[in-house]
């Protein structure tokens, strides 16, 4: 199969399409970058709306001729403890439910252990009864000269059997249109499933817990790649301080699983939380659109990945 490189895969004119889409690649791959790319910058909460799947979205087209909703997967790896085993359950629920898999190869890194185990779940998958196509998109392609990138996107083709391959560059803004139409080329005829301009459906919590995790990840992911869970305990509003644009409380615990990880953490004397907590508390502002006072506090849960019950309580 030759490399999608020109928009001409758009459904037939005068159907409205409507469906699920979601990104899955090892860490690292583009996913998140990718799905800012496909889906705007600009983030709408609304909180008031029940949380219609299990699964966390994303974001949303919208043009005029379809819907496409991007569904989150906490990511595909080696199951190692309870939790690995849980999220990847998760992952295939996901991934029987979708009308299309997204499957991001980073162009500048060779295809390695990580993207074959994927590959290998996603063929598994697609053995069933479900087909659901898989489009193979190498990302990061502004990274690798042309010449690498036609090579990459042949190895690419020999990993497994997709319904398309697509290179892109999220931050290049290159190809993001023709994956967009080539992704909406494979979702069903339908009905608008979410009413326009509503971007996510997620809950305040929710967000504001990613918002925190991914500020206190930034730059030792590596040293504590899924002993992070985080929790927001409370959002309320400061007592006496009603008016415009009121304060508001924001209670988080971040649990880690070890003394060593809490004091990462934490940084010296405090340091790297005091960071975390300015980096979050921007977003978390906003996002919200309040002055937010961020109380952040790190708890060790001992083995949580291993203990049902309290996998139970940080909501897994
Ligand atoms: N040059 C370039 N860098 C990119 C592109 N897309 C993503 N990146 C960078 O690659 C890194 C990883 O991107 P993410 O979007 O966070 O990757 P991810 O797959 O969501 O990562 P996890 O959350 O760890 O699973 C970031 O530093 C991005 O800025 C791209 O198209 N071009």
């Amino acid at each position: 199969m030759t490399p999608t490189t020109s928009p001409d895969a758009q459904g037939a004119a005068g159907t409205y399409r409507s469906g699920f889409a979601c990104l899955v690649g090892r860490p690292n791959a583009g996913k998140s970058t990718l799905t800012n790319a496909l889906v705007g910058q600009k983030v709408a909460i609304t909180s008031d709306r029940p949380q219609t799947t299990r699964h966390t979205i994303r974001g949303i087209v919208n043009r005029p001729d379809a819907q496409l909703i991007l569904v989150d997967t906490p990511g595909l790896h080696r199951p190692r403890t309870l939790l690995g085993e849980r999220l990847n359950d998760l992952v295939r629920e996901t991934l029987t439910q979708v009308d299309v898999i997204v499957f991001c190869l980073p162009a500048d890194q060779k295809i390695g252990p990580g993207d074959r185990y994927i590959a290998e779940q996603l063929a598994q998958l697609s053995s069933g009864r479900h087909k659901t196509p898989i489009i193979a998109v190498v990302t990061k392609a502004d990274l690798v000269t042309r010449d690498e990138l036609t090579k990459h996107l042949l190895k690419v083709n020999d990993l497994g059997e997709w319904a398309d391959i697509v290179p892109v560059s999220a931050t290049g803004e290159f190809q993001v249109d023709v994956l967009e139409n080539v992704l909406v080329g494979h979702l069903p005829e339908g009905v608008v499933l979410y009413p326009d301009g509503e971007l996510t459906d997620e809950p305040e919590a929710i967000m504001v817990a990613e918002l925190v995790r991914e500020a206190a990840l930034e730059g030792v992911r590596q040293e504590l790649p899924h002993s992070l869970a985080v929790v927001v305990e409370e959002i309320s509003e400061r007592e006496g301080s009603s008016g415009a644009n009121p304060l508001l409380d924001v209670r988080v615990n971040l649990y880690v699983e070890r003394d060593s990880q809490k004091a990462i953490i934490i940084g010296r004397g405090g340091s790297r939380l005091r960071h975390v907590g300015t980096e979050a508390r921007k977003g978390i502002e906003a996002l919200l659109g309040n002055r937010i006072y961020l109380d952040l506090h790190v708890k060790v849960a001992k083995d949580w990945q291993r203990d049902p019950n309290q996998l139970r309580k940080l909501g897994f």
